[in-house]
Formats: structure tokens, C-alpha cells, sequence
């Protein structure tokens, strides 16, 4: 897009507050139906690497509204831009709407580093990335006033900073 090789950032400066988790779904003995264990969202991390063991059960919005299954392969990882990075990269990444839906009853476990920055970080967008085709989308913001946007409403957290 335009951006030096080593594009250096406060972000990128290790103030995070980057976390994994270590994830378990399960769906009840009786239920023998498909089941959401993790509704459809965004992530609120800049970007998001997962795995798996054993189990599907993620899938993916595509751009004509359709649920995709993901197959995570074996030994495989996926990486989901999350809407930070979207603002960050003047919209020109994008975050998938993703769920999880469980069809059986094998418990499913899944590992994920979610990268973050800190509340105190500003993210704004690169001049590098602004140009007369690519207007200013968002304006500068800190993580933890997106953070607060996105948890009281997760899927238009990033109206608040839209120009
Ligand atoms: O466990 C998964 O496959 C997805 C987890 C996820 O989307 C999340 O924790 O944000
Ligand atoms: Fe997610």
C-alpha cells in the first residue's frame, strides 16, 4: 500500500496489552441441532491468530451474506483482521464477520492470540495511506475509546471515528 518496509508505530513499540486465550465449546447432551456457541462478531483486536484441535466449527461472512465453513487444516492457523486494523489501514483491510456453530456433541477447543494495543495508544492512520483516492476515513482515536465503542456496540464500533 505505499507504507515503508519497517513501518514503526507506537503500537508496534510492544505497548500492548496482547493476550491468547485458550477457548472450550460446548453444546448440550440433549441437543442434537446445530448450535451457535459464539455468535457472529468482529474482532476488537487489531489482528487475530487462531488453531484448533480436532473440531471444526468456524465460520465466516462472505461478501454476498453467505456462512462459510472454515477448515482449519491440521497444523494450520487463521488470521482475522479486526476492525482496528481496518481504521489503522485507512479501510483497506477488512475484518470478517465470524461465529462459531458446533454440529455435534465433541467438545471443540481452540487457542487464539488476539493482539491488542494499549488503552492509551492512538491509532491513526498513516499519511502514507492517504492520498486523493484514498480520503481520510477515521480520525485519530485511542484504543481504549474504540474499546468502550465496541463494547456498547460491537458491530458499528468504528462509526464514532468515521469522517
Ligand atoms: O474459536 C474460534 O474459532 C473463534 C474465536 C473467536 O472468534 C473469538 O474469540 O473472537
Ligand atoms: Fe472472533
Amino acid at each position: 500500500y505505499g507504507l515503508p518496509q519497517h513501518y514503526i508505530s507506537d503500537a508496534e513499540n510492544m505497548k500492548s496489552s496482547s493476550f491468547t486465550r485458550l477457548g472450550k465449546y460446548k453444546v448440550s447432551e440433549s441437543n442434537n441441532e446445530y448450535e451457535t456457541v459464539l455468535p457472529a462478531h468482529t474482532d476488537s483486536s487489531t489482528l487475530t491468530i487462531l488453531c484448533q484441535k480436532d473440531v471444526q466449527g468456524l465460520e465466516v461472512l462472505n461478501k454476498t451474506d453467505k456462512w462459510i465453513e472454515m477448515e482449519i487444516p491440521r497444523d494450520g492457523f487463521v488470521v482475522i483482521i479486526g476492525d482496528v486494523l481496518k481504521a489503522w489501514s485507512n479501510g483497506r483491510l477488512h475484518p470478517v464477520t465470524h461465529r462459531v456453530v458446533l454440529r455435534g456433541v465433541k467438545e471443540r477447543y481452540t487457542f487464539g492470540l488476539f493482539a491488542n494495543a494499549k488503552e492509551e495508544i492512538k491509532i491513526e492512520v498513516p499519511d502514507e495511506l492517504v492520498d486523493n483516492i484514498h480520503p481520510l476515513r477515521y480520525r485519530p482515536f485511542t484504543y481504549g475509546e474504540f474499546f468502550n465503542n465496541y463494547v456498547a456496540n460491537p458491530m458499528e464500533a468504528l462509526q464514532f471515528a468515521s469522517i
